[in-house]
């Protein structure tokens, strides 16, 4: 079962080095190295109006969408604004603000999780740094899944995000999103209303001496709505170097897995060699 949490007590944000933010943080590290995801409700941190601009029915429909547009740095660029004036000519304010409304809040999220992540572990504060720069560019991708004719094959295929440290994303309700357990079997995911599934990348399964699970996961959708996900990568720069906290290495349970790396020559072998296991055989140990 994917543990779904609420980063929000009695309406209030969790405050930061609370009683229930330190628990917070340690189930946070469980889920993820158990599932290598969890599920989110935290209804503070995105206006309704904001994400209904993004699924609305109105702005789907005309969204010529067939399968999945990419924007780079959608909060410090005009991504948004260009998207948006090649869809709709005529001009669609409400939703280039809806698109760098949510990734801005959702780069805030995963800036949060991270933070919980490095606290969990009771790693020295000097690891946010480590934290920012795996989390220093965002790309966002709009996907729109049309209803399949056949049912049966996924229509992304088994997959970890291998250049993201941490993957956030939602969907219009529609689900279809599916994770590999550690045992083998794919559980589709219930993404709650308004919430969100947090889902670990390669660069953070490195990094944390593959404490952390990078969830394989696909896609399959049935019935006869089409889905629609905005899906927010939070990654590195090339030219960061990936190194394992010496706090998070042993010799029992948890030896060095992964040499230290370079993110562009990372990048640039999976680009060149698309097989599974690529981190595994690129910087394992
Ligand atoms: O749209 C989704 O639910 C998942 C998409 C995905 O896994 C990806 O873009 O890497
Ligand atoms: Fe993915």
């Amino acid at each position: 079962m994917i543990p779904c949490f609420d980063f929000c007590k009695g309406g209030v944000s969790l405050k930061e080095g609370s009683e229930e933010w330190k628990e917070m943080t340690r189930k946070v590290i469980e889920a993820l190295e158990s599932h290598g995801c969890f599920l989110l409700t935290y209804d503070k941190i995105i206006p309704k109006g904001v994400r209904g601009e993004m699924f609305n029915d109105k702005n789907n429909t005309i969204v010529p969408l067939t399968e999945a547009f990419g924007l780079d740095e959608v909060p410090s660029s005009d991504a948004a604004q260009t998207f948006t004036n090649l869809m709709w000519p005529q001009g669609n304010q409400p939703f280039s603000e809806a698109v760098k409304g949510m990734s801005l809040k959702m780069i805030e999220l995963n800036c949060l999780i991270q933070k919980m992540i490095v606290e969990g572990y009771g790693l020295p504060q000097r690891y946010i740094s480590d934290v920012e720069n795996m989390n220093s560019t965002s790309f966002v991708r709009l996907v729109k899944y049309e209803v399949p004719e056949t049912k049966s094959a996924p229509i992304v295929n088994p997959h970890t995000d291998r250049s993201s440290s941490l993957t956030i994303l939602c969907d219009n309700g529609v689900q279809g999103l599916q994770v590999l357990s550690k045992d083998g079997k794919w559980i589709e995911l219930q993404i709650p209303q308004h919430g969100f599934v947090v889902i670990v990348g390669d660069i953070l399964k490195a990094w944390s001496n593959g404490r952390l699970r990078a969830a394989p996961h696909r896609v399959m959708v049935s019935g006869d709505t089409e889905r629609y996900s905005f899906v927010l990568f939070a990654m590195p720069k090339g030219e960061m170097v990936i190194e394992v906290p010496y706090e998070l290495v042993d010799n029992e349970i948890h030896p060095l897995r992964y040499r230290s790396f370079n993110c562009g020559e990372y990048f640039n072998y999976y680009y060149e060699n698309p097989i599974e296991n690529t981190l595994e055989i690129f910087a394992g140990l």
